[in-house]
């Protein structure tokens, strides 16, 4: 990374290191500025970071070394593939040491400059965000935004835009309103930029919710292209009174998959649809139409390789979890550019898409407990997405099968069917929505 302080250096790295991680691509950030405070601690004062300050210099530079090194070590001994350097690196000087040291390795570089010159965004990230740094704990706000307005300073009467032309770089300004590349070499780089050229800051929301019960969820089935249930078409009444209550007046983009139960399920939305093929539901290939007890039977050898692997098992004929997550990848690029939007899509499908906002494994994401009747929200934040759950008051049967390790005995094995919202069944754990909030469906409907 390269860009004075508070131009969303971090923030950048983290959303390209969770784009990468969901992937499957191993990479991680090192950020200078925790192993600054972990050696010379939290709080300095400016002093420390004024160029002309030889020992303030000398242990930013050991940090700057001690994150490297670190870098290095992980590259080597975990078999990272992608780093990410989150400091300033505003000098000449200083890229150059660090492209020298990495090239001597065999790593390539790629530096990302951010430059923002609108004061106003400059000063909302300082409020939104260095405000909760260690740095300034127990600050008084105001005395820490002209505190960190004065590092900036400190910063600026050396900094050195890229100019190296051959390095390989992007330049992100003013939140990538203009954006300069140079010399981007291989599909890394290139999905990198292309992503990059996809982020934006506005403020939106992200809703999601599977389909109103079907009758395949009724009878247990896998896959189909079966029609709502009874109580799924209640949840697609209610649905846009739940929308309605949340989003008020402004506008909103649906998509839906290409199966018939996300497009009755949205059906009533009074909002621009889209219907895409990429969102329809992983494909279980010859298990499509069968209950879990039927693959047990007819294909117990694949059944127990799904339970010890579920995101890398791929149905006969069918499709995985990580088939699901490079089959989403254009959609998470296309998420990444909208502004409100609601996903009406499958169990399969909201997981990968959840799992990329949430920062979920591979282990676990094909766990992630999403049901039926229910409304998600989430609401991304500078480094993390704010999340709830607004549950119908709609019954629905409950289809997530727990983690085997997390199975108690089989009590009953058919979809267990609730009776106000999706009551998990004795092979269930607790549910995850116990704090929802639980709308009820208008007397109309
Ligand atoms: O990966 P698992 O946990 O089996 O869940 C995916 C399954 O979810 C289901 C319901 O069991 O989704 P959907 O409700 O969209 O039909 C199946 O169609 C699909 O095979």
């Amino acid at each position: 990374m390269v860009g004075l302080p508070a131009r969303g250096k971090t923030y950048i790295s983290q959303k390209v290191c969770r784009y990468l991680t969901w992937l499957g691509i191993k990479t991680k950030v090192f950020n200078v500025g925790n192993c600054r405070r972990e050696l010379c601690g939290a709080q300095q004062d400016n002093s420390f970071f004024d160029p002309n300050n030889l020992s303030g210099q000398k242990q930013r530079k050991e940090a700057a070394n001690m994150t490297l090194q670190q870098m290095l070590q992980w590259y080597d001994e975990e078999d990272g593939v992608v780093g990410i350097y989150d400091a300033t690196n505003s000098t000449l000087e200083r890229r150059k040491w660090l492209h020298d040291t990495l090239t001597a390795q065999d790593i390539q570089v790629f530096f990302i400059e951010s430059i923002c010159e609108d004061e106003a965004l400059v000063s909302a990230n300082i409020k939104d965000v260095k405000l909760s740094s260690p740095d300034y704990k127990n600050m008084d706000p105001d005395m820490a935004v002209s505190d960190f307005q004065a590092r900036i300073a400190q910063y600026t009467s050396q900094y050195q835009t890229i100019v190296e032309q051959d390095y390989s770089y992007i330049k992100l300004i003013n939140v990538g309103s203009q954006v300069i590349v140079n010399m981007v070499k291989g599909y890394l780089e290139s999905r990198i930029v292309y992503y990059l050229m996809n982020l934006h800051i506005r403020g939106r929301k992200i809703y999601m919710s599977r389909h109103g019960e079907s009758m395949y969820n009724l009878e247990g089935k896998l896959g189909g292209d079966a029609d709502l249930s009874p109580r799924g078409r209640m949840y697609a009444n209610l649905l846009p009174v739940i929308v309605k209550e949340k989003l008020g007046g402004k506008e909103l983009m649906v998509w839906t998959s290409t199966l018939k139960r996300t497009i009755q399920t949205s059906e009533h939305l009074p909002y621009l649809k889209q219907h895409r093929k990429a969102l329809d539901e992983l494909d279980a290939g010859v298990c499509d139409g069968l209950t879990y007890e039927q693959v047990e039977e007819r294909y117990p050898e694949d059944f127990a390789r799904r339970d010890d692997d579920k995101f890398n098992y791929r149905y006969r004929g069918g499709e995985s979890y990580r088939d699901v997550v490079n089959r989403l990848e254009p959609i998470i690029m296309d998420l990444e550019r909208q502004e409100d939007i609601l996903i009406v899509a499958h169990q399969a499908i909201i997981r990968c898409l959840y799992g990329y906002f949430m920062n979920y494994n591979q282990e676990d994401l094909p766990y992630i407990k999403i049901p039926l009747h229910t409304l998600i929200e989430l609401t991304p934040k500078a480094y993390y997405c704010e999340e709830k759950f607004y549950k119908a008051d709609i019954p629905a049967v409950c289809t997530h099968r727990p983690k085997p390790t997390e199975r108690r005995p089989p009590i009953n094995t058919q979809a267990v069917l609730g009776s106000g919202g999706e009551v998990p069944s004795p092979l269930l754990p607790p549910s995850v929505l116990t704090s929802a909030t639980t709308i009820s469906a208008p007397s109309s409907s």
